[in-house]
C-alpha cells in the first residue's frame, strides 16, 4: 500500500545486498520529466499505469537489483508476469500507521481529494487490493513501532529463508529425477 515503506526499505535492502535500486515512480518521473501528480492530472491514471508497466517490463529481466514499485502495480495482471522474475515482498502495514504517515503527503494523487476521510479511503483501497497483495511470495507484517531498518532486516531474513527452501526443493526434485524408474513386470 502507499506509505508502507517500499521506497525506504527497498533502498535499504539494495544497500545491504550491494544491489542496484530502482523505484518505478522515480524512473517514470525522470523519463516523463513530470511528477506523478502532474502525470495523473494531465494524462490520467490509465496513462500512468501504462508507463508503470513499461518501466517494470524493462527492469524485470535484470538480476541483482531491488525494485520498489508503486502500490498499484498489483492491479494489472500483465505486471505479475514481470514481478515473478523476482521475489515479491508485501509490506503489510496497519491502516493506522499508513494514515499517520500520509496525512501531510501531497505527492500521491489518488489520496489528495480524500484528505477529510483519508483513513476510510485507505481502508477501502486496502480491502480492494488485499487479495492481490496476498499473491506476493512473502508477506511481512510490520509492527506499529518497527523502524525501517528493523523491517529491512526482517525482509532480508525472510528472503534468505525463502531462497533456502527453494533450493532444497530443487535439490529434492533433482534427486527424484535421478532415481531409476519403477519397472513394470511383463
Ligand atoms: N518502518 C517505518 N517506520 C516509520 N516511518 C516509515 C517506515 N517506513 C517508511 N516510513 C516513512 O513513511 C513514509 C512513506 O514511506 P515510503 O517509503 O515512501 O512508502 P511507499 O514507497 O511504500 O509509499 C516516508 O515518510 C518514510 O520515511
Ligand atoms: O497505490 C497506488 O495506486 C499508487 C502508489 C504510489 O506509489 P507508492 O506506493 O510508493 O506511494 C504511486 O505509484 C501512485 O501515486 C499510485
Ligand atoms: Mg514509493
Amino acid at each position: 500500500m502507499m506509505g508502507a515503506g517500499k521506497t525506504t526499505i527497498g533502498r535499504l535492502l539494495a544497500q545491504h545486498l550491494s544491489y542496484r535500486f530502482f523505484d518505478t515512480d522515480a524512473v517514470i518521473e525522470q523519463a516523463a520529466t513530470q511528477t506523478i501528480t502532474q502525470i495523473f492530472a494531465e494524462s490520467g491514471e490509465a496513462a500512468f499505469r501504462q508507463l508503470e508497466t513499461q518501466v517494470l517490463a524493462q527492469l524485470s529481466p535484470y538480476t541483482q537489483l531491488v525494485i520498489a514499485t508503486g502500490g498499484g502495480i498489483v492491479l494489472k495482471r500483465e505486471n505479475w508476469s514481470y514481478l515473478r522474475h523476482g521475489v515479491v515482498v508485501w509490506l503489510d502495514v496497519p491502516i493506522e500507521q499508513l494514515h499517520q504517515r500520509l496525512q501531510q503527503d501531497t505527492s500521491r494523487p489518488i489520496l489528495q481529494d480524500q484528505k477529510a476521510n483519508l483513513k476510510e479511503k485507505l481502508q477501502a483501497l486496502s480491502d480492494q487490493r488485499q487479495s492481490l497483495y496476498a499473491q506476493a511470495d512473502l508477506r511481512i507484517t510490520v509492527m506499529p513501532d518497527e523502524s525501517a531498518t528493523q523491517v529491512a532486516a526482517r525482509v532480508m531474513d525472510a528472503i534468505a529463508q525463502k531462497c533456502q527452501e527453494k533450493s532444497q526443493i530443487n535439490e529434492r526434485l533433482r534427486l527424484m529425477n535421478q532415481e531409476t524408474p519403477y519397472q513394470i513386470e511383463p
